[in-house]
C-alpha cells in the first residue's frame, strides 16, 4: 500500500446497546438486544404491531429504565450524561404527540429549541419549514391542520433540537412517514438520508418496507422484542423472513435503482393451500 493512504477506520459508535432487556407490565418485551449505530447511518426498525419498537425507542430516548451501563451514546454509558446534555445531541419522536395547548406551527417548532436567540430561532425554524413544506401553515393552529401536516410540524420540532448544534447527533423517529402521501414520505425520507449524509445516526421505526429498502442502510427487523434479522434491504427483505415474521406472502423483486422491493402477493395465493373458500367464491 503507498505510504499516503492510511486504512480507513470504522467511525466510533454513536450509540451501543448490550444485552438490553425491557419488562413492562411484569412481560418482557424486549429481549437480549445488542446493536450499534454509527454517524451516517440510517437504520429502519422493523417489525409487526406489538413487536417492541416503540418500546426500544422509547428506552433509548430515556423514558424506560434500562440498566445505564447497558447503553451508551457516543462512547459513553448513558447514565453519565447530563440529560441537558444529551438533549442537544439526541432527538426523539414519538409515536403519537399530544399538544397540550393549541399552538401554531411556528410555536411548536420552537419548542425543540428554547434557549437560542429569538433572531437564530425564527431562522431554524423558516428553514426547516421549508424543506418539510410546512411554509404555508407557519401561523395556522396546529390542530387545525391534517395529520400529514401535523406529524411534519412534529418532525421540524425533533429536528430544531439538533440543528446546527455541534456533532454528535442521533435521531430516534418512531413512524415520522406514517400519515404522510407518497410524495412527502420521500421528500422527508430524502432529507433524513441528506442528515445521515452529513454524520447524523438515525434509528426510524417504519412499517412500509419498501420506503424502508429504498433508503435505509441497514435494517434491524424484531420479532416479539428480539432481533430475528439485520443487514442490508436484500439481505433482510425475504420471502421466507417476511412470511416468518409477519405472515406476509409476497416476492420480492430487485429494481433497477438498486434495492429490492416487496410485492404481496394476492390474497388468493396466500389462501391457496387453505380449504377451497376463496377458490369457491363466483368469479364474475
Ligand atoms: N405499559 C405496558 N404494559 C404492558 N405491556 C405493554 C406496555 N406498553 C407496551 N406493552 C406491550 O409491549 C408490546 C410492544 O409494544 P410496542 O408499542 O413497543 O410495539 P411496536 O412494535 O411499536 O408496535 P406498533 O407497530 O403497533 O407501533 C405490545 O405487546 C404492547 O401491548
Amino acid at each position: 500500500m503507498p505510504d499516503n493512504l492510511t486504512p480507513l477506520q470504522p467511525q466510533p459508535a454513536i450509540l451501543e446497546t448490550h444485552s438490553i432487556a425491557i419488562c413492562l407490565g411484569g412481560h418482557p418485551i424486549v429481549e437480549d438486544l445488542s446493536f450499534t449505530l454509527r454517524p451516517g447511518e440510517l437504520v429502519a426498525l422493523l417489525g409487526p404491531n406489538g413487536a417492541g419498537k416503540s418500546t426500544l425507542i422509547r428506552a433509548l430516548a430515556g423514558e424506560i429504565d434500562v440498566p445505564p451501563d447497558r447503553v451508551r451514546f457516543a462512547g459513553r454509558a448513558m447514565g453519565d450524561w447530563r440529560r441537558a446534555d444529551i438533549a442537544r445531541h439526541r432527538a426523539v419522536m414519538p409515536q403519537k404527540v399530544d399538544l397540550q395547548f393549541p399552538m401554531t406551527t411556528r410555536e411548536v417548532i420552537a419548542l425543540g429549541r428554547p434557549r437560542e436567540s429569538a433572531e437564530n430561532r425564527q431562522r431554524i425554524i423558516g428553514e426547516l419549514m421549508a424543506r418539510l413544506d410546512i411554509a404555508r401553515f407557519a401561523d395556522r393552529l396546529v390542530p387545525t391542520l391534517s395529520g400529514g401536516e401535523q406529524q411534519r410540524v412534529q418532525l421540524a420540532r425533533v429536528l430544531a433540537q439538533i440543528w446546527e448544534r455541534p456533532a454528535p447527533h442521533l435521531l430516534l423517529l418512531d413512524e415520522c412517514s406514517s400519515a404522510l402521501d407518497p410524495a412527502h414520505q420521500q421528500l422527508i425520507f430524502r432529507e433524513l438520508k441528506q442528515l445521515a449524509a452529513r454524520g447524523v445516526a438515525l434509528l426510524v421505526a417504519v412499517h412500509d418496507l419498501n420506503l424502508a429498502s429504498q433508503f435505509a442502510d441497514r435494517l434491524m427487523l424484531l420479532q416479539s422484542g428480539r432481533v430475528v434479522a439485520e443487514g442490508t434491504p436484500g439481505e433482510v427483505l425475504v420471502p421466507d423472513t417476511l412470511r416468518d415474521v409477519y405472515g406476509l406472502t409476497c416476492r420480492v423483486e430487485a429494481l433497477p435503482e438498486g434495492y429490492p422491493m416487496v410485492i404481496p402477493t394476492p390474497e388468493s395465493e396466500f389462501r391457496a393451500n387453505a380449504p377451497g373458500r376463496l377458490r369457491s367464491m363466483p368469479t364474475g
